[in-house]
């Protein structure tokens, strides 16, 4: 089975595919595509990325091709990770529509190039932002259930380290998902927590301690409060600022210290790329197993008896063709209000491309 990673040498690209070597996702005998582009310096670094894995991982490294022109992408799994980012300092607020638009772009001219070039059984995962327009996108060229958006694998995996961290306990122990929009409108969905080795009601017991009495209803001005206090301290007391997300809910840390980290400079390619790469060995392992992503959904499930449509992170089945199904059990009426609310949001944002609800992708 073989990759291809869109804007490989990206920084989230290259931490993709340093971690797809190092924990040996691919075989040496399968191939590993760094995608560039002709016509800038990712062109040229594409190669000299090539001889750098080669130099690192000799004894281990799959086979390592470029490719610079969308039309030769070639591979069973594509990580799309083109793109412009949101500025990584203190201070910037970020330029959505021009974000949007800019990645728009670099969304259709891959997706079509892959409809029509591919092979037909392509799986795609979305890392590039905004992460529910690249779904859109490429659903709409390749068929929704081929293609996932890893943005709610990393919030969930941020939601159970947390919860862990708060419990005492190591992340594995932990399960449960986050879902909706990549990031503040993430939907922590505190109703699927499960922790190993506590019963269901010590489980209750300790995840409304974790919760504090707080509901859903408030999260999205908590998250607002707490960036413009991160931000204050971001000015001359970095340390001072993630010392004060230590104090916060789990829920909350794992929205806010993403962004204090993204704001610092540091960004979050190690994260982004674990995530990222859990995916594409989940559709490289032949089983199916239960994650959580961005799809396009067609009213196959109801939260408070409204059918969902649209683009939305949900717990989904992955495996080799894709994903299959969403595992999604009726949320706490919170969790609910903020899921819909979310979707609308989602749909706002995809409205002006033409891939709204309504536009909905059949296949
Ligand atoms: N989903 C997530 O959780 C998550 C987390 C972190 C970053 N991201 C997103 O991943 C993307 C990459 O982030 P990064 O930090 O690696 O950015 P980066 O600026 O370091 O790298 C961007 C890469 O995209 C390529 N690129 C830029 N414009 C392009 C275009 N028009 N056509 C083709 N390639 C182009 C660049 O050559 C480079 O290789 C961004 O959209 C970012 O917002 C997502």
């Amino acid at each position: 089975m073989d990759v291809a990673v869109l804007g490989a040498t990206g920084d989230v690209g290259r931490q993709v595919c340093a971690q797809l070597i190092e924990r040996r996702v691919l075989p040496t005998t399968s191939r590993l595509q760094l995608v560039g582009r002709p016509d800038g310096s990712s062109g040229r670094a594409s190669y000299g990325l090539r001889a750098d894995l080669v130099d690192a991982y000799d004894e281990h490294a799959p086979l390592i091709d470029v490719a610079l022109h969308p039309d030769d992408v070639v591979a069973d799994v594509i990580v799309l990770a083109a793109g412009r980012t949101a500025p990584a300092r203190a201070g910037a607020v970020a330029d959505r529509a021009a974000l949007a638009a800019e990645n728009h772009a670099v969304f259709a001219a891959y997706a079509r190039s892959i409809a029509e070039h591919g092979s037909g059984h392509e799986v795609v995962v979305v890392v590039s932002n905004p992460v529910e327009l690249g779904v859109a996108v490429v659903a709409r060229e390749l068929g929704r259930h081929r293609v996932i958006g890893m943005g709610a694998w990393l919030d969930t995996l941020r939601f159970r380290r947390e919860v862990a961290v708060s419990l005492g306990v190591r992340r594995h122990r932990v399960g449960g998902f986050a879902a909706g929009q990549h990031g503040d409108d993430l939907v922590p969905l505190w109703s699927t927590v499960r922790v190993s080795g506590l019963d269901a009601d010590e489980r209750r017991r300790a995840v409304a301690q974790l919760r504090g009495g707080r509901s859903l209803d408030g999260f999205g001005a908590e998250i607002d409060e707490a960036k413009v206090r991160l931000g204050g301290l971001m000015v001359d007391d970095v340390a001072g600022a993630f010392d004060l997300v230590e104090t916060w809910p789990p829920d909350l840390r794992g929205v806010s210290r993403p962004w204090l980290t993204h704001q610092s400079g540091a960004k979050t390619a190690a994260a982004t790329a674990n995530a990222t790469v859990d995916l594409v060995d989940t559709v490289l392992d032949g089983r199916d197993i239960v994650v959580a992503g961005q799809v396009a959904l067609a009213g196959e499930v109801e939260v408070a008896g409204t059918p969902l449509h649209g683009v939305l992170g949900v717990p989904v089945v992955l495996g080799p063709e894709g994903w299959s199904r969403v595992l999604l059990d009726e949320p706490e009426p919170d969790e609910a209000r903020r899921l819909l609310a979310t979707a609308e949001r989602i749909d706002a944002m995809l409205r002006p491309w033409g891939l709204g609800a309504g536009a909905e992708v059949a296949r």
